[in-house]
């Protein structure tokens, strides 16, 4: 995709200016009179999000974080789809689908007033997609970059049959120190333990994290908040379209093992994801349309 012709398309002045990441993949940067933002049209994720009114990004992107076709970016805000988690299948399809892996292609960007600009990416089905999952489709993900961010993820079904998908906006979230973090609106909530076989639990309290957590919640409702006293913030996500979140933090070990996390990187996030996963599949009729959307803010 060329940087050039992005820019003649879609900058807008003073807002919106395409540039290219020194692995060629094109880079989107926002800058109005409230935030902050940079987006990669590969994967159609969001890299930074900072309110001018904070001092410290919403998100964590590795240092060691790959840009290479073929490969994820690890950080920023991740889009799982069309299935969360491991194929579904066990063909050995990539996990957490093909849109993080993939080039999106630009379709609208917007100045909706100085303070707020919205971009809207989108993926269809090739010949290459139908390798991988058999079924026409079209993905539209809206960005919305003011004093919160929000994405909206809508799939439309344009197959004959009836489909069933799973997802996820996998977001790594920038915290201070994960040792005082608490998560909180999931007391009293069932969840399934990846790290202890799938066995289904109680939640009781607030999330703490002192080892690695990687765990599906289920019936969560609308508000989850990430509080971080050595950053001095609260994290609010605000989500419709999900009945399930998931909490992820590989800890040491798995920091270590992970080629595109530095050792101690572990401490330095959390991934807080609005997801439909395990039980929460979603059918989308033929011609019909599912959305997804989830709303960040940070509170001092
Ligand atoms: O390394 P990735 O493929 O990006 O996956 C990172 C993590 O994503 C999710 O949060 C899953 O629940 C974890 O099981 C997985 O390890």
């Amino acid at each position: 995709m060329n940087i050039e012709q992005l820019n003649q398309n879609y900058a807008i002045e003073p807002h919106i200016k395409f540039i290219e990441h020194k692995s060629g993949f094109p880079l989107i940067e926002i800058d109005n009179t409230t935030a902050k933002a940079v987006i990669s049209v590969y994967g159609g994720q969001v890299l930074s999000f900072q309110p001018k009114s904070h001092s410290d990004d919403l998100l964590f992107v590795s240092n060691k974080a790959y840009y290479q076709q073929g490969k994820a970016i690890k950080g920023g805000v991740p889009i799982c789809w069309p299935w969360f988690g491991p194929d579904p299948d066990s063909k050995g399809r990539p996990s957490h689908g093909f849109v993080r892996n993939r080039l999106s292609k630009v379709a609208q960007t917007q100045a909706l007033s100085e303070e707020t600009t919205k971009i809207i990416l989108s993926l269809s089905d090739t010949p290459d997609t139908r390798e991988i999952w058999a079924h026409p489709f079209e993905l539209s993900l809206s960005l919305t970059i003011g004093s919160s961010l929000t994405l909206e993820l809508v799939t439309r079904n344009l197959c004959e049959q009836a489909v069933s998908i799973t997802q996820g906006f996998h977001t790594y979230f920038k915290v201070g120190d994960i040792n005082q973090v608490q998560v909180l609106g999931l007391d009293n909530t069932n969840y399934f333990d990846k790290v202890d076989g799938g066995q289904q639990k109680l939640q009781t309290g607030s999330v703490t994290i002192d080892s690695e957590v990687d765990r599906i919640y289920t019936s969560v409702g609308e508000k989850l908040t990430i509080e971080d006293p050595s950053l001095g913030r609260r994290l609010c996500i605000t989500s419709t379209g999900s009945k399930s979140a998931v909490v992820w933090n590989p800890w040491e070990k798995i920091s270590l093992q992970m080629g595109d996390l530095e050792d101690d990187d572990y401490k330095r996030f959390l991934c807080v994801e609005t997801v439909n996963a395990a039980t929460d599949v979603i059918n989308i009729p033929s011609g019909g349309e599912y959305k997804l959307m989830a709303n960040y803010t940070v509170e001092s």
